[in-house]
């Protein structure tokens, strides 16, 4: 049996950072990888999504050429191959360098296989035994697959899918209204597919702020993506075509038929096939590990990073894992995720960029809010860049001046966004906001002007 001081299992978005930390302490650290090195976001998730959505950027923009004078001989084209060409590179590069780096660490062994409890502080990888006193769960989640009726008769792709395809589908009928889901429906309608969105909720993203989910339902249906929303009659069948997707039962045209499905609801932690029974690591009622505000798990040793927790759903989130459990570990900190204040993006475009509370959020709250909006028509910067779709939206408490939250719908939404992000972590009313003074001309520098036309909601 091979004895280490830390085995972590998964080399996503936390376990690598966390290999490497023990590497430089001079301990002796196992990961464990059973498919790529860099996980979702490196090889199925961030990272192909966000070169692709630039590549159909492009192309949206190259449509566009001639309202900023710029003149294209004939229609622009997609050269799909090109483009995934593209999309892979960026993944294998990012794919390898991990790998190097892991490889590369004096006191670091990447192992490659499917690994397994076999007790609190033995993991089992195909034949061999490796233990240690510290084990670091890093497992990560797949598309969830719902049991729709007809899904097992109909072929259908996932993330891990469709960003290997290298044609573009004539119909692609996505099913999910949510990140996932929105980004791939923008991106393939502007490389020309014609796609319809199928979103069982009554809207679009439904978590944000309904004037939010609204606007992008808008902008979305300009570029001639169809929505379905509502749709409680979800099933499948095959069609002469391709495939026929119920939508809803009692109103509007019941079916969708289309010649590509993508399925975009959800995802799944993978923790089932981990062995944690044998490890005394309890799961929640929908499987994601049981873990405490410092990420320990119920078995005393072994601790819960990333998706598999339940915690946070991004990337930045699984990275802030590995910061909270190394400088907890090593730095002598009480780091807490109750600490963590949540700012994320949707990278449709223009991109959504998030922080805190929405509008309805803060309500509920029971405080007395402020809110204040801007449209993008109304934001130099996006006007010059041709840009004014969305809005910017901030919220605050009104007896405090506390910021308890962020919007931006709009071009640099999700780089704009840490304006009121780093102000809400350095704890800083929005008055320090309102007097900053920032570089023009940007998106940016209207946070204190919108600030300023704050009224009580
Ligand atoms: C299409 C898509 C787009 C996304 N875009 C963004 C984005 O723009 N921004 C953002 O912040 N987040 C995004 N995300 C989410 C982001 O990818 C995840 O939150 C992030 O990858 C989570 O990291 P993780 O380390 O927890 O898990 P993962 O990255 O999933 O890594 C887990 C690793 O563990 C391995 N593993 C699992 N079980 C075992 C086992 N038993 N033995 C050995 N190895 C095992 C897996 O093979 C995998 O490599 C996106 C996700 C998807 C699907
Ligand atoms: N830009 C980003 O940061 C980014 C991009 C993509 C994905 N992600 C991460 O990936 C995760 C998964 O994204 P997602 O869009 O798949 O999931 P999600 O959980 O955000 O949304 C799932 C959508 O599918 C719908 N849905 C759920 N179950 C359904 C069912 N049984 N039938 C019909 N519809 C159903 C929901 O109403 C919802 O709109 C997110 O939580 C997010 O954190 C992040």
């Amino acid at each position: 049996m091979r004895e280490f001081d830390a085995i972590i299992i998964g080399a996503g978005q936390a376990g690598p950072s966390l290999a490497g930390r023990f590497n430089d302490e001079g301990k002796k650290v196992a990961i464990i990888e059973r498919k790529h090195v860099g996980g979702t976001c490196v090889n199925t998730g961030c990272k192909p999504t966000k070169t692709l959505v630039a590549s159909a950027y492009a192309a949206h923009l190259a449509r566009r050429g001639a309202e900023y004078g710029v003149v294209l001989d004939g229609a622009v084209k997609i050269d799909m191959p090109t483009v995934m060409k593209r999309s892979h590179k960026v993944t294998l590069d990012s794919r390898h360098s991990n790998e190097t780096w892991l490889e590369g660490m004096p006191n670091c062994t990447l192992i490659r296989g499917h690994a397994q409890f076999e007790s609190p502080n033995t993991i089992r990888v195909d034949e061999e035994l490796l233990t240690a006193p510290q084990i670091f769960i890093n497992v990560g989640g797949r598309a969830s697959i719902p049991d729709f009726p007809g899904v097992k008769d109909v072929p259908f792709m996932t993330n891990s899918d469709i960003v290997m395809l290298d044609r573009v589908p004539k119909h692609l009928v996505v099913v999910g209204g949510s990140y996932i889901g929105l980004e791939f429906a923008q991106m393939y309608r502007r490389f020309g597919a014609e796609v319809t969105i199928v979103e069982k909720g009554p809207r679009l993203i439904g978590r944000e702020d309904e004037e939010i989910s609204d606007a992008v339902r808008k902008i979305l249906e300009a570029e001639g993506i169809h929505i379905r929303t509502g749709a409680e009659c979800i099933r499948f069948r095959k069609h002469e075509t391709g495939v026929a997707v119920g939508v809803n039962c009692t109103e509007g045209d019941p079916e969708v038929i289309g010649t590509d499905v993508l399925l975009a609801v959800g995802r799944t932690p993978n923790t089932r096939d981990l062995g944690l029974d044998k490890a005394g690591v309890e799961l929640d009622e929908r499987g994601y590990i049981k873990v405490d505000d410092r990420l320990a798990t119920t078995a005393e040793g072994i601790w819960a990073l990333g998706d598999c927790n339940g915690k946070g759903a991004f990337t930045h989130t699984a990275y802030n894992d590995f910061e909270i459990v190394a400088a907890n570990l090593f730095d002598g900190e009480d780091r807490k995720v109750s600490d963590r204040l949540l700012g994320y993006a949707l990278y449709i475009d223009p991109p959504l960029g998030r922080v805190g509370m929405g509008e309805a959020e803060a309500k509920k709250t029971g405080r007395k809010i402020l809110v204040g909006t801007r449209p993008m028509t109304r934001v130099g910067r996006a006007v010059e860049k041709g840009e004014t779709l969305g809005f910017m939206k901030i919220i605050a408490d009104a007896d405090t001046k506390e910021i308890l939250g962020a919007a931006i719908l709009g071009t640099g939404g999700d780089e704009s966004i840490h304006g009121v992000l780093d102000m809400m972590n350095a704890k800083a009313d929005y008055d320090v906001l309102r007097w900053a003074v920032p570089v023009h001309p940007t998106v940016s520098e209207l946070w204190p002007t919108v600030i300023l036309s704050m009224q009580p909601a």
